[in-house]
Protein backbone atom coordinates (compact mmCIF):
# COMPACT_ATOMS: atom_id res chain seq x y z
CA UNK A 1 0.00 0.00 0.00
CA UNK A 2 1.48 2.96 -0.89
CA UNK A 3 2.00 5.73 1.90
CA UNK A 4 -0.80 8.34 1.13
CA UNK A 5 1.39 11.53 2.84
CA UNK A 6 4.24 10.21 0.70
CA UNK A 7 2.40 10.10 -2.46
CA UNK A 8 0.86 13.32 -2.08
CA UNK A 9 3.80 15.07 -1.61
CA UNK A 10 5.28 13.38 -4.57
CA UNK A 11 2.28 14.52 -6.62
CA UNK A 12 2.32 17.98 -5.10
CA UNK A 13 5.83 17.96 -6.74
CA UNK A 14 4.77 17.77 -10.24
CA UNK A 15 3.86 20.98 -11.76
CA UNK A 16 4.32 24.49 -13.21
CA UNK A 17 7.15 27.49 -13.57
CA UNK A 18 8.30 31.16 -14.61
CA UNK A 19 10.25 34.18 -15.36
CA UNK A 20 12.19 36.08 -13.08
CA UNK A 21 15.27 39.04 -13.09
CA UNK A 22 18.10 38.26 -10.34
CA UNK A 23 20.91 39.98 -9.71
CA UNK A 24 23.59 40.32 -12.49
CA UNK A 25 25.94 37.67 -13.07
CA UNK A 26 27.71 36.18 -15.96
CA UNK A 27 26.99 32.77 -17.63
CA UNK A 28 29.67 30.19 -17.76
CA UNK A 29 31.55 29.54 -20.82
CA UNK A 30 33.61 26.61 -21.06
CA UNK A 31 35.99 25.48 -23.91
CA UNK A 32 33.88 24.04 -26.76
CA UNK A 33 33.77 20.25 -27.51
CA UNK A 34 32.37 21.24 -31.42
CA UNK A 35 32.55 23.63 -33.68
CA UNK A 36 28.71 23.78 -34.46
CA UNK A 37 28.40 24.17 -30.52
CA UNK A 38 28.35 28.24 -29.34
CA UNK A 39 29.59 29.25 -25.80
CA UNK A 40 27.07 31.47 -24.43
CA UNK A 41 27.20 34.98 -23.83
CA UNK A 42 27.24 37.04 -20.70
CA UNK A 43 24.54 38.50 -19.47
CA UNK A 44 23.73 41.94 -20.81
CA UNK A 45 23.69 44.45 -17.84
CA UNK A 46 20.43 45.88 -18.93
CA UNK A 47 19.32 42.58 -18.77
CA UNK A 48 20.34 41.82 -15.56
CA UNK A 49 19.80 44.84 -13.73
CA UNK A 50 16.05 44.84 -14.78
CA UNK A 51 14.12 44.54 -11.02
CA UNK A 52 13.12 41.01 -10.03
CA UNK A 53 9.46 40.13 -9.88
CA UNK A 54 7.81 39.84 -6.73
CA UNK A 55 5.91 37.07 -4.80
CA UNK A 56 2.49 37.94 -4.53
CA UNK A 57 1.02 34.58 -3.82
CA UNK A 58 -2.23 34.03 -6.10
CA UNK A 59 -2.89 30.14 -6.94
CA UNK A 60 -1.86 29.87 -10.69
CA UNK A 61 -4.40 30.02 -12.88
CA UNK A 62 -4.80 27.31 -15.90
CA UNK A 63 -4.11 29.16 -18.84
CA UNK A 64 -7.19 28.52 -21.93
CA UNK A 65 -5.60 27.18 -24.77
CA UNK A 66 -4.15 29.79 -27.43
CA UNK A 67 -2.75 32.23 -24.59
CA UNK A 68 0.23 33.18 -24.77
CA UNK A 69 2.97 32.80 -22.12
CA UNK A 70 3.94 35.97 -20.69
CA UNK A 71 7.94 36.62 -19.62
CA UNK A 72 8.82 39.55 -19.40
CA UNK A 73 9.86 39.45 -16.03
CA UNK A 74 7.75 42.92 -15.60
CA UNK A 75 5.22 41.51 -13.14
CA UNK A 76 4.84 44.22 -10.24
CA UNK A 77 4.83 43.54 -6.55
CA UNK A 78 1.81 43.00 -4.63
CA UNK A 79 3.42 41.29 -1.20
CA UNK A 80 1.29 39.47 0.76
CA UNK A 81 0.60 35.71 3.16
CA UNK A 82 -2.51 34.74 0.87
CA UNK A 83 -0.23 33.17 -1.74
CA UNK A 84 2.63 32.43 -3.58
CA UNK A 85 4.11 33.40 -7.11
CA UNK A 86 1.87 35.09 -8.88
CA UNK A 87 3.94 35.61 -11.70
CA UNK A 88 3.78 31.78 -12.41
CA UNK A 89 -0.24 32.54 -13.91
CA UNK A 90 0.71 34.68 -16.86
CA UNK A 91 3.45 32.39 -17.77
CA UNK A 92 1.63 28.85 -17.81
CA UNK A 93 2.12 27.62 -21.28
CA UNK A 94 -1.08 26.14 -23.03
CA UNK A 95 -1.07 22.62 -23.85
CA UNK A 96 -1.89 22.98 -27.91
CA UNK A 97 1.30 21.73 -29.33
CA UNK A 98 2.15 24.36 -32.15
CA UNK A 99 5.26 23.20 -35.01
CA UNK A 100 6.66 26.12 -34.54
CA UNK A 101 9.96 26.46 -32.25
CA UNK A 102 9.91 28.41 -29.17
CA UNK A 103 13.02 30.65 -28.75
CA UNK A 104 14.20 31.42 -24.99
CA UNK A 105 12.96 35.17 -24.13
CA UNK A 106 12.56 37.10 -21.37
CA UNK A 107 13.80 37.02 -18.08
CA UNK A 108 15.47 34.05 -16.53
CA UNK A 109 13.59 31.06 -14.97
CA UNK A 110 16.29 29.70 -13.43
CA UNK A 111 19.38 31.91 -11.89
CA UNK A 112 21.70 29.97 -9.81
CA UNK A 113 24.32 32.38 -8.12
CA UNK A 114 27.76 31.10 -7.09
CA UNK A 115 26.15 28.42 -5.62
CA UNK A 116 27.80 25.78 -3.56
CA UNK A 117 26.57 22.98 -1.91
CA UNK A 118 28.70 20.87 0.69
CA UNK A 119 26.52 17.84 2.18
CA UNK A 120 27.31 17.34 6.06
CA UNK A 121 28.86 13.40 5.34
CA UNK A 122 31.15 14.90 2.83
CA UNK A 123 32.47 18.25 4.49
CA UNK A 124 36.08 18.32 2.37
CA UNK A 125 34.12 17.52 -1.52
CA UNK A 126 31.64 20.23 -2.53
CA UNK A 127 28.83 18.16 -4.76
CA UNK A 128 28.71 21.70 -6.79
CA UNK A 129 31.35 24.35 -6.78
CA UNK A 130 30.71 28.03 -7.44
CA UNK A 131 28.09 27.47 -10.42
CA UNK A 132 27.02 30.15 -11.71
CA UNK A 133 24.25 30.18 -14.36
CA UNK A 134 21.05 31.21 -15.73
CA UNK A 135 17.66 29.33 -17.85
CA UNK A 136 15.70 31.37 -19.67
CA UNK A 137 11.86 30.86 -20.34
CA UNK A 138 11.36 28.46 -23.21
CA UNK A 139 14.54 27.06 -23.30
CA UNK A 140 15.53 23.21 -23.47
CA UNK A 141 18.61 22.30 -21.69
CA UNK A 142 21.12 19.04 -21.11
CA UNK A 143 22.21 18.54 -17.55
CA UNK A 144 25.04 16.39 -18.21
CA UNK A 145 27.96 14.67 -16.41
CA UNK A 146 29.94 11.55 -14.87
CA UNK A 147 27.99 9.67 -12.21
CA UNK A 148 28.45 11.89 -8.88
CA UNK A 149 28.91 15.08 -10.71
CA UNK A 150 26.42 16.99 -9.06
CA UNK A 151 23.36 16.64 -11.43
CA UNK A 152 20.71 15.04 -9.04
CA UNK A 153 22.01 17.89 -6.51
CA UNK A 154 21.75 20.66 -9.60
CA UNK A 155 18.13 19.67 -9.86
CA UNK A 156 17.21 19.32 -6.13
CA UNK A 157 18.56 22.58 -5.78
CA UNK A 158 15.81 24.03 -7.95
CA UNK A 159 13.25 22.17 -6.40
CA UNK A 160 14.45 23.17 -2.67
CA UNK A 161 14.85 19.89 -1.77
CA UNK A 162 18.07 20.94 -0.33
CA UNK A 163 19.33 24.34 0.06
CA UNK A 164 22.72 25.05 -1.20
CA UNK A 165 25.60 26.01 1.59
CA UNK A 166 26.78 28.96 -0.24
CA UNK A 167 25.18 31.39 -2.92
CA UNK A 168 21.68 31.88 -4.21
CA UNK A 169 19.30 29.97 -6.33
CA UNK A 170 16.41 32.12 -7.93
CA UNK A 171 13.40 30.74 -9.81
CA UNK A 172 11.09 33.68 -11.14
CA UNK A 173 12.57 35.73 -8.93
CA UNK A 174 12.12 34.08 -5.98
CA UNK A 175 15.29 33.64 -3.96
CA UNK A 176 15.05 29.92 -2.82
CA UNK A 177 17.22 30.58 0.01
CA UNK A 178 15.18 32.99 2.05
CA UNK A 179 11.92 31.55 0.76
CA UNK A 180 9.96 30.69 3.87
CA UNK A 181 8.66 26.67 4.10
CA UNK A 182 5.16 26.93 3.57
CA UNK A 183 6.30 28.57 0.07
CA UNK A 184 7.80 25.65 -0.86
CA UNK A 185 4.80 23.86 -1.62
CA UNK A 186 3.58 26.62 -3.94
CA UNK A 187 7.13 26.78 -5.65
CA UNK A 188 6.51 23.16 -6.46
CA UNK A 189 3.18 23.06 -8.24
CA UNK A 190 5.17 24.85 -10.46
CA UNK A 191 7.72 23.03 -11.53
CA UNK A 192 6.75 19.31 -13.07
CA UNK A 193 9.38 17.04 -12.02
CA UNK A 194 10.13 13.69 -14.04
CA UNK A 195 12.14 10.81 -12.58
CA UNK A 196 14.33 7.65 -13.70
CA UNK A 197 11.88 5.30 -11.88
CA UNK A 198 8.13 6.93 -12.78
CA UNK A 199 7.29 7.44 -9.33
CA UNK A 200 3.47 6.01 -10.05
CA UNK A 201 0.95 4.90 -7.65
CA UNK A 202 0.86 1.35 -8.61
CA UNK A 203 -2.63 0.90 -7.59
CA UNK A 204 -4.32 3.57 -9.52
CA UNK A 205 -5.06 4.12 -12.91
CA UNK A 206 -3.34 5.75 -15.24
CA UNK A 207 -6.40 8.34 -15.43
CA UNK A 208 -5.97 8.48 -11.41
CA UNK A 209 -2.60 8.61 -11.35
CA UNK A 210 -2.41 11.90 -13.72
CA UNK A 211 -6.23 13.37 -11.53
CA UNK A 212 -4.04 12.40 -8.80
CA UNK A 213 -1.45 15.83 -9.05
CA UNK A 214 -4.65 17.80 -9.61
CA UNK A 215 -7.10 16.53 -6.93
CA UNK A 216 -4.24 17.35 -3.87
CA UNK A 217 -3.61 21.22 -5.24
CA UNK A 218 -7.36 21.17 -5.25
CA UNK A 219 -8.70 21.62 -9.01
CA UNK A 220 -12.34 20.74 -9.63
CA UNK A 221 -13.81 17.89 -10.69
CA UNK A 222 -14.60 19.40 -13.89
CA UNK A 223 -11.08 20.45 -14.19
CA UNK A 224 -10.00 17.17 -13.90
CA UNK A 225 -12.23 15.56 -16.43
CA UNK A 226 -11.27 18.37 -18.99
CA UNK A 227 -7.84 18.57 -18.65
CA UNK A 228 -6.38 14.83 -17.64
CA UNK A 229 -7.82 13.09 -20.79
CA UNK A 230 -6.50 16.30 -22.87
CA UNK A 231 -2.75 15.99 -21.20
CA UNK A 232 -3.18 12.10 -21.87
CA UNK A 233 -3.85 12.60 -25.59
CA UNK A 234 -1.18 15.22 -25.60
CA UNK A 235 1.58 11.88 -24.58
CA UNK A 236 -0.08 9.66 -27.19
CA UNK A 237 -2.07 7.53 -23.77
CA UNK A 238 -5.87 8.73 -24.69
CA UNK A 239 -6.34 4.68 -24.91
CA UNK A 240 -5.37 3.13 -21.65
CA UNK A 241 -6.93 5.64 -19.15
CA UNK A 242 -7.65 2.57 -17.64
CA UNK A 243 -4.60 0.19 -17.35
CA UNK A 244 -2.36 0.45 -14.07
CA UNK A 245 0.97 1.23 -14.24
CA UNK A 246 2.03 -2.68 -14.08
CA UNK A 247 -0.06 -2.94 -17.24
CA UNK A 248 2.00 -0.62 -19.56
CA UNK A 249 5.72 -0.85 -20.80
CA UNK A 250 8.26 1.50 -19.37
CA UNK A 251 7.68 3.78 -22.07
CA UNK A 252 4.53 4.26 -21.34
CA UNK A 253 5.30 4.36 -17.55
CA UNK A 254 7.11 7.11 -18.37
CA UNK A 255 4.52 8.60 -20.45
CA UNK A 256 2.39 8.24 -17.80
CA UNK A 257 4.87 10.22 -15.82
CA UNK A 258 5.16 12.86 -18.00
CA UNK A 259 1.31 13.62 -18.31
CA UNK A 260 1.36 13.79 -14.61
CA UNK A 261 4.13 16.47 -14.44
CA UNK A 262 2.24 18.50 -16.95
CA UNK A 263 -1.06 18.47 -16.18
CA UNK A 264 -0.95 21.62 -14.68
CA UNK A 265 0.52 22.99 -16.84
CA UNK A 266 3.56 23.99 -15.32
CA UNK A 267 6.35 26.46 -16.99
CA UNK A 268 8.84 24.54 -15.89
CA UNK A 269 9.41 20.92 -16.20
CA UNK A 270 12.51 19.31 -15.08
CA UNK A 271 13.68 15.39 -15.70
CA UNK A 272 16.29 13.71 -13.93
CA UNK A 273 17.30 10.88 -16.22
CA UNK A 274 14.06 10.09 -17.89
CA UNK A 275 15.13 7.75 -20.22
CA UNK A 276 17.56 5.58 -17.86
CA UNK A 277 15.69 2.61 -18.03
CA UNK A 278 14.14 2.77 -21.39
CA UNK A 279 15.69 1.07 -24.63
CA UNK A 280 16.93 3.29 -26.97
CA UNK A 281 14.06 3.57 -29.18
CA UNK A 282 11.61 4.41 -26.51
CA UNK A 283 13.90 7.36 -25.25
CA UNK A 284 13.76 9.11 -28.68
CA UNK A 285 9.93 8.94 -28.36
CA UNK A 286 9.94 9.95 -24.67
CA UNK A 287 12.77 12.85 -25.43
CA UNK A 288 10.28 13.85 -28.70
CA UNK A 289 7.73 14.05 -26.35
CA UNK A 290 9.99 16.30 -24.25
CA UNK A 291 10.86 19.02 -27.03
CA UNK A 292 6.73 18.93 -27.89
CA UNK A 293 6.30 20.28 -25.00
CA UNK A 294 9.29 22.78 -24.90
CA UNK A 295 7.51 23.74 -28.07
CA UNK A 296 4.61 24.91 -26.15
CA UNK A 297 6.54 27.35 -24.02
CA UNK A 298 7.54 25.16 -21.28
CA UNK A 299 11.09 25.84 -20.19
CA UNK A 300 12.75 22.01 -20.00
CA UNK A 301 16.05 21.01 -18.24
CA UNK A 302 17.22 17.33 -18.74
CA UNK A 303 19.70 15.66 -16.84
CA UNK A 304 20.82 12.50 -18.34
CA UNK A 305 23.93 10.20 -19.35
CA UNK A 306 21.93 9.73 -22.67
CA UNK A 307 25.22 10.33 -25.26
CA UNK A 308 23.00 9.31 -28.40
CA UNK A 309 20.35 11.93 -27.40
CA UNK A 310 22.47 14.83 -26.84
CA UNK A 311 24.33 14.29 -29.80
CA UNK A 312 21.02 14.13 -31.82
CA UNK A 313 19.05 17.20 -30.59
CA UNK A 314 21.98 19.63 -30.14
CA UNK A 315 20.56 21.81 -27.50
CA UNK A 316 21.92 23.58 -25.13
CA UNK A 317 24.12 21.61 -23.45
CA UNK A 318 25.12 22.31 -19.17
CA UNK A 319 28.52 19.88 -18.30
CA UNK A 320 29.50 19.45 -14.81
CA UNK A 321 32.60 17.08 -13.11
CA UNK A 322 33.14 16.92 -9.93
CA UNK A 323 30.39 19.39 -8.67
CA UNK A 324 32.29 22.09 -10.97
CA UNK A 325 30.36 23.82 -14.64
CA UNK A 326 32.93 22.96 -16.67
CA UNK A 327 30.76 23.82 -20.15
CA UNK A 328 28.12 25.49 -21.21
CA UNK A 329 27.31 25.45 -24.51
CA UNK A 330 24.45 26.26 -27.42
CA UNK A 331 23.16 23.70 -29.61
CA UNK A 332 25.67 21.46 -27.54
CA UNK A 333 27.19 18.02 -27.55
CA UNK A 334 27.53 15.38 -24.74
CA UNK A 335 31.47 15.42 -24.85
CA UNK A 336 32.26 12.98 -21.92
CA UNK A 337 33.97 9.84 -22.82
CA UNK A 338 31.81 7.21 -21.78
N1 LIG B 1 22.81 12.91 0.71
C1 LIG B 1 24.10 12.96 0.41
N2 LIG B 1 25.03 12.98 1.38
C2 LIG B 1 26.33 13.06 1.07
N3 LIG B 1 26.81 13.11 -0.17
C3 LIG B 1 25.92 13.09 -1.18
C4 LIG B 1 24.53 13.01 -0.95
N4 LIG B 1 23.90 13.01 -2.14
C5 LIG B 1 24.86 13.08 -3.08
N5 LIG B 1 26.07 13.12 -2.50
C6 LIG B 1 27.35 13.23 -3.18
O1 LIG B 1 27.31 14.40 -3.99
C7 LIG B 1 27.99 14.19 -5.22
C8 LIG B 1 27.02 14.49 -6.36
O2 LIG B 1 25.95 13.53 -6.31
P1 LIG B 1 24.72 13.60 -7.31
O3 LIG B 1 23.76 12.54 -6.90
O4 LIG B 1 24.24 14.99 -7.36
O5 LIG B 1 25.44 13.23 -8.69
P2 LIG B 1 24.79 12.82 -10.08
O6 LIG B 1 25.58 13.54 -11.12
O7 LIG B 1 23.33 13.05 -10.05
O8 LIG B 1 25.08 11.27 -10.13
P3 LIG B 1 24.25 10.13 -10.89
O9 LIG B 1 24.40 10.41 -12.36
O10 LIG B 1 24.95 8.87 -10.48
O11 LIG B 1 22.84 10.19 -10.42
C9 LIG B 1 28.50 12.75 -5.18
O12 LIG B 1 29.83 12.78 -4.75
C10 LIG B 1 27.62 12.10 -4.15
O13 LIG B 1 28.31 11.07 -3.50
Amino acid sequence: MTNTNDAQRRAQESTGAIPAVPPAQGRHAAAGQDAAATSRPAVPAERAMRPRPQATGAMPPVNTPGSAPAHNGSHSKAPGRTGVLPDLSTSLPTLSVEDVQQQPMGAPVITFDHVTKVYPAQPNKPSLHDISLQIYAGEFVFLVGHSGSGKSTFIKLITRELKPTDGHIFIAGEDLSTMRNWRVPYLRRNIGCVFQDFKLLPNKTVFENVAFALEVIGKSRHVIKTQVPEVLRLVGLQDKLNKRPDQLSGGEQQRVSIARAIVNRPPLLVCDEPTGNLDPQTSRGIMDLLERINRTGTTVLVATHDREMVDNMRRRVIALDSGQLTRDQDRGVYGFDV
